[in-house]
């Protein structure tokens, strides 16, 4: 049943608004298969060089980790200094993506490379056929719609004005991506309630991972687990922990409780 003072929708994107397969078979194999001629085309770019610095900061991190990166084994002979360094970067991003990692520096890469696709035409935000119809509904009551998504807000706004369901972005009062923390970490729904201004048991976070919901949730965060086709499995104690939903009209709305 939904809490009476929730007021705000904060929203995940892959597995909640929009299918994994449009992540997984899509926006990432773009990303993968484009990455080299990406990074050859605007290498000289200022945010190109700005992409190039976070992901060496990234990989800096990495190693003080100890987390097993890519390894190099260029013939020094045939390659250029800058070959050379953009072969590091696209081994670094393919790592990163082969291990599905969230960091800021990736996402923000990623969001980047989407921008021509997406004027070209090359790709069209999948949303599901809920999503918003009911955002609209929500609206209309007087709640606010914000966005929390790995991937970062440009892409995220990307995705949402290219989308199947036209241009969305009138829906949403404000988007967060990982620059605020990541999704598995509860500090990052406390900041999140403190951007907003409104207190974290204000909120309505919508999310297919039951590691983001159970974060949220320590924030003191409402949540209801979104149950998407291609979503991961749950097992039978976060099915009976957790609110769950099919499509968002499923969602009992907030003062009709
Ligand atoms: C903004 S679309 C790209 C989604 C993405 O890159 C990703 O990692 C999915 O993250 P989410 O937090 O939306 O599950
Ligand atoms: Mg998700």
């Amino acid at each position: 049943m939904a809490k009476p003072d929730v007021n705000i929708f904060l929203l995940d994107i892959e597995g909640t608004t929009t299918p994994i397969s449009f992540v997984k078979d899509i926006l990432f194999p773009y990303v993968k298969d484009n990455v080299q001629d990406y990074l050859i085309a605007h290498w000289e770019e200022d945010e190109c060089k700005q992409d190039v610095y976070l992901l060496k900061k990234q990989a800096e991190e990495d190693s003080r980790q100890h987390r097993a990166g890519p390894v190099h084994c260029l013939d020094e002979s045939v390659h250029t200094d800058e070959e050379k360094a953009i072969q590091e970067v696209v081994d670094n991003v393919l790592w990163q993506m082969a291990e599905d990692r969230k960091t800021t520096a990736l996402k923000q890469l990623q969001g980047h490379m989407w921008r021509a696709a997406y004027a070209a035409g090359k790709i069209k935000g999948e949303v599901y056929e809920d999503v918003a119809p009911a955002i609209q509904t929500w609206r209309q009551l007087g709640m606010k719609v914000y966005i929390y998504s790995s991937g970062s807000v440009e892409a995220q706004k990307l995705l949402f004005a290219n989308s199947t369901e036209g241009n969305l972005l009138d829906l949403f009062d404000g988007y967060f991506d990982t620059n605020i923390g990541a999704k598995v970490e509860s500090k990052s729904y406390k900041r999140i309630a403190e951007s907003i201004g409104c207190l974290p048991s204000n909120i309505l976070f919508l999310t297919d991972l039951t590691r983001e919901a159970r974060a949220a949730e320590e924030a003191g965060v409402n949540v209801t687990v979104v149950v998407r086709p291609g979503n991961s499995e749950l097992t039978e104690e976060e099915k009976s922990h957790f609110q769950l939903i099919t499509s968002f009209n499923e969602l009992p709305l907030p003062n009709s409780a």
